[in-house]
């Protein structure tokens, strides 16, 4: 959590205890837009920890990616969130799907996606994923492997796979909030930029080749970002331009939404004129395939203070949430709004630190930050949590993962049991 007692960010926090609506325009949903009597309701009915999902949310934002790029193809990366509820409200906006993994085809394909709205980014696929998606396959003849590797064409067609594919290319520039979540450049992803001409060209002999494909990273926000984003688009122009013959060219996903409080909104307009510029004259369709954009402000995470201690820096506010629920803070450092439920204006405010109950330092969703000095028993509310917050959650400390319930109140994920936790092992359920 470096870098969290900036006066900086103590000055965003303020701004967003003192301004409590929904600065930025519609485009922006900060944390102190959600209903804070709805969310108490919920939580009170449900426990916590408690994922709050608002389903609206997610179809405004699928609307504003698809007016945004109107002629282009939008592909959810489902990785974000495999929730059915998200999946389904999704695929009614009209977006395809972006899978990354086996798991996530059969979960779109469940939720309802047909074969040519379906796209698999298989990295390193496993023996297994390749089995099952080759299978569903036979049914869904439509749907689209992404591969980024000589070998996993070799092994697609070891299993019979004479379909559609996209070569994915390693553009040899990345972008993204964190260092980790910068794919671009990172060897691991894709084939390099100079060899990807041949590959596609060999691929042609035994697949159909429709499209190419790179992804900068995730969470482009800000000048020097989308400065390589556009570098990555213009690259892949050239690219498709020097293959041709292609039904598109997918420039990735990884729009980025605000985290704090002051940050601008990304203007994904602008993001979309300097991507057609960028992508210059293509005899073949624009994709992008945004994850986070889609669903990280239709998310909500709620936890409950079980202890406060102060002390002479902080005052510690022990929650019932951890970096098992939520682990973008202590995997990114990831700055998350936190807003008090519970606390009104007059409360004092003071150095914050919100820690889970996990025995791990880095287990804290802030760490003296400045905000109302919360009382026990008060309802904390973790902002942009919609993006890779469940999908990212573990057992670790035996811990059963928390529910998901709608906006509306339904549940979408039940409560995880400590039976559910251990029916695997020796002497559980599931033997
Ligand atoms: C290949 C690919 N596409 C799309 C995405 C979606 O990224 P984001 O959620 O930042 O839009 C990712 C994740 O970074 C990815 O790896
Ligand atoms: N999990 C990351 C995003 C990575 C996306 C996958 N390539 C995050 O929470 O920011």
């Amino acid at each position: 959590m470096s870098g969290d007692r900036s006066a900086d960010t103590a000055a965003h926090a303020a701004a967003h205890v003192a301004s409590g609506d929904d600065a930025g325009g519609p485009a922006v949903r900060r944390l102190a837009a959600w209903d804070a009597g709805r969310l108490s309701d919920l939580a009170a009915d449900h426990g916590t920890p408690l994922y709050v999902t608002d389903l609206d949310r997610v179809h405004e934002n699928c609307a504003r990616l698809r007016a945004a790029f109107p002629d282009a193809e939008v592909r959810y990366a489902v990785k974000a969130h495999t929730g059915r509820a998200v999946l389904e409200a999704v695929r009614d906006a009209g977006l395809d799907a972006e899978c990354a993994a086996a798991g996530e085809v059969r979960r779109a394909l469940d939720a309802g996606f047909d074969g040519d709205r379906l796209h698999y980014t298989a990295v390193n696929p496993p023996a297994r994923d390749l089995d099952a998606v080759v299978d569903w396959w036979a049914d869904e003849s439509d749907l689209t492997v992404t591969v980024g590797a000589r070998d996993t064409l070799d092994r697609l067609a070891e299993r019979g796979f004479d379909g559609r594919v996209c070569v994915r290319v390693n553009p040899g520039v990345g972008a993204g909030h964190h260092e980790k979540v910068r794919t671009g450049a990172a060897a691991k992803f894709g084939v390099p930029y100079d060899r990807a001409a041949a590959v596609v060209d060999d691929a042609r002999d035994d697949f159909d080749v429709v499209g190419v494909h790179a992804h900068a990273g995730s969470g482009i926000h800000g000048e020097e970002d989308l400065a390589a984003h556009r570098e990555l688009v213009a690259r892949m122009g050239e690219l498709a331009r020097e293959v041709g013959d292609l039904e598109y060219v997918d420039v990735g996903g990884g729009f980025g939404v605000p985290y704090r409080e002051g940050d601008p909104a990304l203007d994904l307009d602008a993001v979309a004129e300097a991507t057609r510029e960028a992508l210059g004259e293509v005899d073949a369709r624009l994709a992008v395939e945004p994850g986070r954009y889609v669903v990280a402000d239709a998310g909500v995470l709620l936890t409950e203070v079980n202890t406060v201690k102060p002390t002479p820096d902080t005052t510690v506010a022990g929650v019932d949430a951890g970096m098992t629920d939520l682990l973008r803070p202590a995997m990114y450092d990831a700055y998350h709004a936190i807003r008090d439920l519970d606390a009104s204006p007059d409360r004092e405010t003071g150095p914050v630190t919100v820690a889970g109950p996990i025995c791990e330092t880095s287990d804290m969703f802030c760490d003296g930050r400045e905000l109302p000095i919360p009382d026990r028993g008060d309802l904390l509310a973790i902002g942009n949590a919609g993006a890779y917050g469940y999908e990212m959650a573990s057992t670790y400390n035996s811990r059963p993962r928390p529910a998901e319930v709608s906006l509306a109140g339904e549940v979408l994920r039940e409560r995880e049991t400590l039976a559910g936790v251990t029916r695997l092992e020796r002497g559980g359920d599931a033997e």
